[in-house]
């Protein structure tokens, strides 16, 4: 679809190609005043054109949203899921991630996003009978190194976790032979491996799950906040290079992010200096804004809260997994608590 199919002034159509934005669907990625700094066209330009473009996305559909609604919506009625593991949690996810589609996992620091994406690569291991996908887990690590001992810690704790799996069938896998970590300190690296060796390890069916953790790392640390353009540019380029991953191969894609706070009143005593300053209330939402948010199919927050939780000889922060949106899940949380073994649901 190219800028012929908008029914708009010669004046305006000019003006967004000198903007260079390729694309109808690229318009409705930009709000209003983001659009009329662009393009140097005015506000009822602006308007005509986003008005111009959602009219002719409803009538053309864009492959992926055609994808979104039949593909994968065919795929999530279809019931395929790759379970994390825990009863209480795959009943919430209704049996576990989505196969075609990108799931995001945010969370504040220490809220247990990594622990349940290494509990993730352990799961897809199993057969479908065990809600695994018979397959590794490819974990592209972007910004710590991979917490290797708390992989093989999780290794050798799965036949506590997994109690519904026969154990001769637990000690028959090979959990670290068919996960392939990869680091990618920037975005070019991070490019070069979902584009080369991601599709081959795919291909090859050595793997059936893709992390990615994090995110909001790389397109934080590489744009400042002047280049908004570009860094939302990137971050629809790598969208949909990881839409077209999991859609050609049937597999889940997992996303770790991060959270950002923003603070709506401080309290500031007339004497103090500044950093005396405490906030009274604070929002907090996933990193990476509205740009990133429009390309996930499954959004999941996690939560530290205050309580403690005790089993055993463990005890452990009581934790939230909530499902913030998703096509084919409520709205709705489970009390969770990161053990030894890996992120179980509390029951209440
Ligand atoms: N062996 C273990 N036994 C029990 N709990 C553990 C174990 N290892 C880690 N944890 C819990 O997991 C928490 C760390 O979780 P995780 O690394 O997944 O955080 P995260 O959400 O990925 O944070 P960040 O964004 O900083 O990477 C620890 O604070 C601890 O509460």
């Amino acid at each position: 679809m190219n800028w012929d199919h908008l029914e708009l002034d010669q004046r305006v159509v000019s003006a967004v190609r000198r903007a260079k934005l390729k694309s109808v669907r690229e318009v409705l990625c930009f709000s209003g005043p983001d659009l009329q700094r662009l393009t140097g066209l005015s506000r009822s330009d602006v308007q005509q054109l986003l008005t111009a473009a959602a009219t002719t996305c409803r009538r053309h559909p864009p492959v992926s949203a055609l994808l979104l609604y039949h593909g994968e919506c065919r795929r999530l009625e279809s019931g395929l899921r790759l379970g994390v593991g825990c009863p209480v949690l795959n009943e919430l996810l209704r049996g576990g991630l989505p196969v075609g589609g990108v799931t995001e996992l945010s969370g504040e620091s220490g809220a247990g996003k990594t622990q349940l994406a290494l509990q993730l690569c352990l799961s897809v291991q199993y057969p479908t009978e065990h809600k695994g996908l018979n397959s590794g887990a490819v974990y592209i690590s972007t910004e710590d190194s991979f917490p290797i001992r708390r992989l093989q810690q999780l290794i050798r704790e799965q036949s506590s976790l997994r109690s519904d799996v026969p154990p001769s069938l637990i000690s028959s896998l090979q959990f670290s032979d068919h996960i392939y970590i990869e680091h990618a300190a920037d975005l070019e690296s991070l490019q070069v491996c979902l584009s080369r060796r991601v599709p081959l390890l795919l291909a090859r069916g050595l793997v059936r799950l893709v992390v990615v953790d994090s995110v909001a790392a790389l397109f934080r640390s590489e744009f400042q906040a002047a280049d908004w353009l570009e860094r939302n540019k990137q971050l629809i380029a790598f969208s949909s290079t990881l839409h077209h991953l999991s859609q050609e191969f049937t597999t889940p894609v997992l996303c770790i992010n991060q959270v950002i706070y923003t603070f709506h009143s401080w309290i500031t005593h007339p004497k103090a200096s500044a950093r005396d300053s405490v906030p009274l209330s604070s929002n907090v939402s996933p990193a990476l804004g509205l740009a990133w948010a429009n390309q996930v199919m499954v959004r999941l927050m996690m939560w530290r809260l205050q309580e403690t939780v005790v089993r055993g000889d463990q005890s452990s922060v009581l934790r939230k997994l909530e499902v913030v949106f998703a096509p084919h899940l409520a709205r709705d949380s489970r009390d969770t608590a990161v053990w030894r073994e890996g992120v179980q649901g509390v029951y209440a």
